[in-house]
């Protein structure tokens, strides 16, 4: 037998491999293209499939197999192969020697970077699925994979077809099925041995030159071990495991195959690619009779674990949540404008010392808000975000402690040192308390979420009262604090708070959704705390 020659080790890897099923049709959805489809997208990749044979079959068995023209098949491999790019292929059931002849001569034609072959050769019950002349051709074909992925009946029969092939050997109680005289395929004698199926693993490796993944799950006993064999490299690299305790492992070799051809894709690397793979079929396997899909065999659950993890509803976008979480605000917000304090700082008439009082509150508010930003900063994921929250901590002690020295200079709060000397309040204690202690638990996320509404409501205020939104006087330069409200509707904050508010609901977009719910929660508390604070001066 031709052996292959190439190292699948040195190629790039790929986010999200485009990987080609090229195998039969399981109306049941549990083995065939239908688990190989769930699989490639179940651990990252996109999925394609070019269908062999259409089988009528369920959980208890196979009813019938219908075979489509081979030249059909060779049309629908042309079409994908013509336009787009293959970054694997899993091939599994191929119906007779035609079929295998067509994908053959297409591999030979196609440059696929990675080819596991699953050889559906064998029921679960012991009976062939392929006649002598397609177990033939199959052999031939071998040696065009990277991964040759047998169980342990199909073991058997490789290993004796690739010691027919070299030295006559009859093996088994009938002649191998290298054997081309032979019409009546010969019963299987499995390995009744790990290290047995081991060994004929390394016979089909060395045959082939094609890596072999000998699996136990057909091994009587509490394990269910599968070992990667290698003859060129004279490796074993053995994946122990427990049997799982489960009806539902219709499909498992169909879709162990095509996560391993996704994941090679992606990492470029066997062991790793198998290892991966193995834990996710072991989560699938566990979850597979929770579906209660027939009364056989049942199929693993393919998407258990994402479903598990990340929830089965669509994310909302970034500025859905914008929406949601500003209208979820909108008690707040009305009530804020209600305020007496606001409407008195609108029209002019707020009295000097709640207005100072106010001022003093904001700058202590101010330091310690800094601080915040600047854990912000030291826990933000990616430098963007470290750099936008070190900024805002930077403005927050610079310009607006400035401003407010400007105005609290020599007005009892500074005793004309400089030095401020105010105590915290009520409410600016509450509120530094929530972002200090948010800030404390160091979920960047929800911290994000919670110094969000001193951005956007301050911002949202100062817009609406330039425009004219609280009456004119607000714009009128004989205002008594018309530099202070000049500061509300400062354009570079605007940016800035625009900025924020991306950041804070691209983050919340990609949580889970409990976090998101969290960033929620901590973005009211601190709009809360911000209608406690506006209230305060006259409360
Ligand atoms: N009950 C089980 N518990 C754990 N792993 C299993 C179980 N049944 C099968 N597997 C695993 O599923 C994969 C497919 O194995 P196997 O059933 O031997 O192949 P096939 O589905 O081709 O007959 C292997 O990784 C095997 O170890
Ligand atoms: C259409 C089709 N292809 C393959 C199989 C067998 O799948 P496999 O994953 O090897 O199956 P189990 O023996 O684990 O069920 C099939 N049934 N149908």
């Amino acid at each position: 037998m031709p052996t292959r020659q190439r190292d699948s080790a040195t190629r790039a890897e790929r986010r999200v491999p485009r990987v080609l099923s090229i195998a039969g049709s399981d109306p049941s959805g549990g083995a065939g293209i239908q688990a190989d489809l769930k699989s490639i997208a179940a651990v990252g990749g996109y999925g394609m499939s070019a269908i062999t044979a259409l089988t009528a079959q369920n959980t208890r068995g196979v009813r019938g197999v219908h075979v489509p023209p081979a030249e059909f098949l060779a049309a629908q491999l042309d079409a994908i192969s013509d336009d787009i790019t293959i970054d694997a292929v899993k091939i599994g059931m191929l119906a007779n020697a035609e079929v295998i002849a067509v994908v053959a001569d297409w591999l030979r034609r196609t440059a696929v970077p990675i080819v596991v072959l699953d050889p559906v050769m064998v029921a679960t019950s012991g009976d062939r699925l392929l006649d002598p002349e397609a177990e033939r051709a199959l052999r031939d074909l071998l040696p065009l994979a990277d991964l040759i992925t047998p169980n342990l009946l199909e073991l058997a029969v490789l290993a004796n077809a690739v010691a027919g092939a070299e030295d006559g050997a009859r093996t088994g109680d009938g002649a191998g099925a290298g054997d081309a005289s032979a019409d009546a395929a010969p019963t299987i004698a499995p390995a009744t041995t790990w290290a047995e199926a081991i060994a004929q693993a390394q016979a089909v490796s060395a045959a082939t030159g094609a890596r072999v993944l000998a699996k136990g799950g057909h091994l009587p006993g509490g394990d269910a071990p599968d070992a990667l064999v290698h003859a060129a490299s004279a490796t074993v690299i053995e994946f122990g495991g427990e049997r799982i305790a489960t009806t539902a492992t219709h499909g498992t070799g169909c879709s162990l195959s095509s996560a391993v051809a996704t994941l090679q894709a992606e990492l470029g690397d066997w062991e790793a690619a198998i290892g991966e793979a193995r834990r996710w079929l072991r989560e699938s396997l566990r979850q597979g009779e929770a579906l209660e899909v027939g009364g056989g065999h049942g199929p693993v659950s393919h998407f258990a674990g994402l479903w598990s993890r990340g929830g089965l509803r669509t994310a909302p976008t970034p500025a859905e949540i914008a929406d949601e979480w500003w209208n979820g605000i909108a008690d707040v917000r009305a009530a804020i404008d209600d305020l007496p304090f606001i409407r008195a700082l609108a029209d002019g008439t707020l009295e000097r010392e709640p207005f100072l009082g106010y001022l003093a509150q904001d700058a202590l508010y101010l330091r310690d808000y800094a601080r915040v930003l600047a854990e912000a900063s030291r826990l933000a994921p990616d430098a963007a975000g470290q750099a936008f929250w070190a900024n805002s901590a930077h403005g927050s002690l610079v310009g607006e402690l400035e401003l407010h020295t400007s105005w609290l200079e020599g007005a009892g709060g500074t005793a004309g040192t400089g030095v401020f000397t105010a105590e915290p309040d009520a409410a600016t204690t509450a509120y530094l308390d929530h972002l200090l202690a948010t800030g404390a638990r160091g979920d960047y996320a929800v911290l994000a979420a919670a110094v969000l509404p001193c951005f956007w409501i301050y911002v949202d205020l100062g817009e609406r009262l330039a425009a004219g939104g609280f009456g004119q006087r607000a714009l009128d330069p004989g205002h008594p604090y018309a530099s202070w409200l000049e500061t509300y509707a400062d354009p570079a904050f605007a940016v800035a708070t625009r900025e924020a508010i991306e950041l804070v609901t691209r983050e919340a977009a990609a949580a889970t959704p409990e976090r998101r719910e969290a960033m929620r929660r901590a973005f009211r508390t601190s709009s809360e705390h911000e209608l406690a604070f506006f209230a305060a001066p006259l409360g």
